[in-house]
């Protein structure tokens, strides 16, 4: 059962103009732990009319929002990122009871949500323009930043705190308003949010939460003119249509999408800080990021050693419930998410990988999978090319670097890679020939939100967090001020 200090937010209505709304029709959709199965709250789902007026809302309040100055909206924003702080133990309950992730990495999740809210608070304060040398003696030339008005988000199950606030703090602090539809399987993170942005003081119709069917929502968003951007993070897939939808109203897009990220061990690796790395890369979140290592390369001549040391710490993780204490891996997402890493671990097997440790379903229940090392991956096998999203680990062997470059580039996608080495001039080679918008050089885990996020080919366009997070939701404005020599 959830217990919360603060029970206000357990909210189960959309966010609408500052009013908490039902479903003008009486849908709802039910929220269930991923752990346990059991019905966690059962929340109002809204359609095109729901969502046309959070838009009129988001309209209106934009004309208010923008003339605020930055500071004025930095001071909102800091008291937003302040409740969400005070508030960190509610959220990441509510975040394990519909995600599942373990308390830990709930908690974890809240702070870098804050994060970006405190990042962006500042941000806006540096949206500087330009006065640019002029042309011509009776000229002066300017260049104004100005917000791009109405924004949409569309976020993931996989963290449904941090891929809001990383699309509505720059967007807050811009100047812009925003109507954000979570996913249907992890609202409850959205909508606390929104109870403690209304507690800030953030007017309503600045942020508006609706939570329903994906594609009806999609579509009145993608079809309004008053939209001008939309933002999201999910699948290449997905991402792919809401871009072809988006250009018949030319919006800007902003795309966080799918992975394949290479890890890669040289021979001159710290082999013990690699299979560090490798096991937070790999099972953060029960490897459902998308920047998991989701290809492990280890050199010949430290094969053995790694896939050793790597294996045993695998084999030793605490599986179990979010909320019990220790645990680290919880359930995935659902049952879909639980079949998929099975057939890669089924179509390996097939293909002459060996199961070192894991590669079944775990006792607990339908959504667990045990976290597993396949040895001898080849590039015919499934992950070598599809994204896993689980907690399988495949391990490459590889004989020189060149080889594993064009290995590790062989994707259509390109987010993150990771590599371990100690030789400087290796270091500069590798990281510049990645095909990739991160690399971690002797780190798995690299996300901040003081760089910036995105990726190369179809893992998306655009950044988020960093001092270029905050150019997607700004419009630049040249003006010609003549006639000043009369
Ligand atoms: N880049 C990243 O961080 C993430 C990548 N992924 C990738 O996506 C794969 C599938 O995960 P999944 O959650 O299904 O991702 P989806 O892309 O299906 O879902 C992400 C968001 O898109 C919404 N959505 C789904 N279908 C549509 C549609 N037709 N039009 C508009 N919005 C839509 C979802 O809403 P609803 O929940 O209501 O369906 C959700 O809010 C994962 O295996 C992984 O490869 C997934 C999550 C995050
Ligand atoms: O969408 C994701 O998987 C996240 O962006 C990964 S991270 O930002 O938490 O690294």
């Amino acid at each position: 059962m959830l217990e919360l200090k603060n029970t206000a937010l357990l909210q189960t209505k959309c966010l609408i103009n500052g009013e908490w709304v039902e479903s003008s029709e009486g849908n709802t959709l039910d929220v269930f732990n991923p752990a346990t199965g059991e019905l966690v709250a059962t929340v109002a789902s809204v359609g095109p009319a729901e969502t046309q007026q959070a838009i009129a809302a988001a309209e209106a309040a934009q004309k208010t929002w923008k003339k605020k100055t930055a500071k004025e909206r930095a001071a909102l924003l800091r008291r937003w990122h302040d409740l969400l702080m005070a508030n960190q133990e509610d959220l990441a309950k509510l975040m394990t009871a519909e995600q599942g992730k373990p308390l830990a990495e709930s908690r974890g999740e809240i702070g870098y949500a804050a994060s970006f809210i405190e990042w962006f608070a500042e941000e806006g304060k540096r949206i500087y323009g330009d006065m640019i040398p002029t042309y011509a003696p009776d000229r002066r030339i300017l260049v104004m930043k100005e917000p791009v008005g109405v924004c949409a988000a569309i976020t993931p199950w996989n963290f449904p705190a941090a891929m809001i606030t990383r699309k509505a703090g720059p967007a807050l602090a811009a100047g812009c308003t925003m109507i954000i539809k979570p996913a249907s399987e992890t609202p409850l993170s959205a909508l606390a949010m929104g109870v403690l942005a209304i507690e800030a003081g953030i007017p309503a119709g600045v942020i508006n939460i609706v939570v329903g069917k994906a594609s009806q929502i999609a579509k009145t968003l993608t079809d309004s003119s008053v939209v001008r951007k939309l933002t999201f993070t999910g699948s290449t897939p997905i991402g792919k249509l809401l871009m072809k939808d988006c250009a018949d109203t030319m919006k800007k897009v902003s795309l966080e999408l799918g992975g394949n990220a290479p890890f890669v061990v040289f021979d001159d690796a710290d082999i013990d800080e690699a299979v560090k790395g490798a096991m937070m890369s790999k099972y953060r979140n029960a490897g459902q990021t998308c920047v998991c290592a989701n290809r492990i390369y280890v050199q010949a001549g430290v094969y053995d050693t790694f896939v050793g040391k790597f294996a045993a710490q695998v084999a030793a993780m605490k599986i179990g419930h979010g909320t019990e204490d220790g645990v680290e891996q919880g359930p995935l997402i659902n049952r879909a998410a639980v079949d998929k890493v099975d057939e890669h671990v089924q179509d390996a097997i097939s293909k002459g990988g060996k199961i070192v440790t894991g590669g079944k379903r775990h006792e607990l229940g339908d959504n667990f999978y045990l976290p597993t090392v396949i040895a001898n991956a080849t590039q015919d096998m499934l992950f070598a090319k599809e994204e896993t999203f689980g907690p399988l680990a495949p391990v490459f062997k590889f004989e020189t670097e060149d080889d594993v470059i064009a290995m590790a580039n062989d994707t259509e996608y390109g987010l993150a890679s990771y590599f371990y080495s100690r030789d400087i001039g290796r270091i500069f080679r590798v990281a510049e020939a990645l095909e990739t918008g991160l690399v971690g050089v002797n780190a798995g885990v690299i996300a901040t939100e003081v760089a910036p996020f995105g990726g190369y080919k179809e893992s998306g366009l655009g950044r988020e967090g960093s001092k270029y997070g905050i150019d997607d939701y700004i419009n630049t404005k040249y003006v010609c001020l003549a006639g000043l020599d009369k």
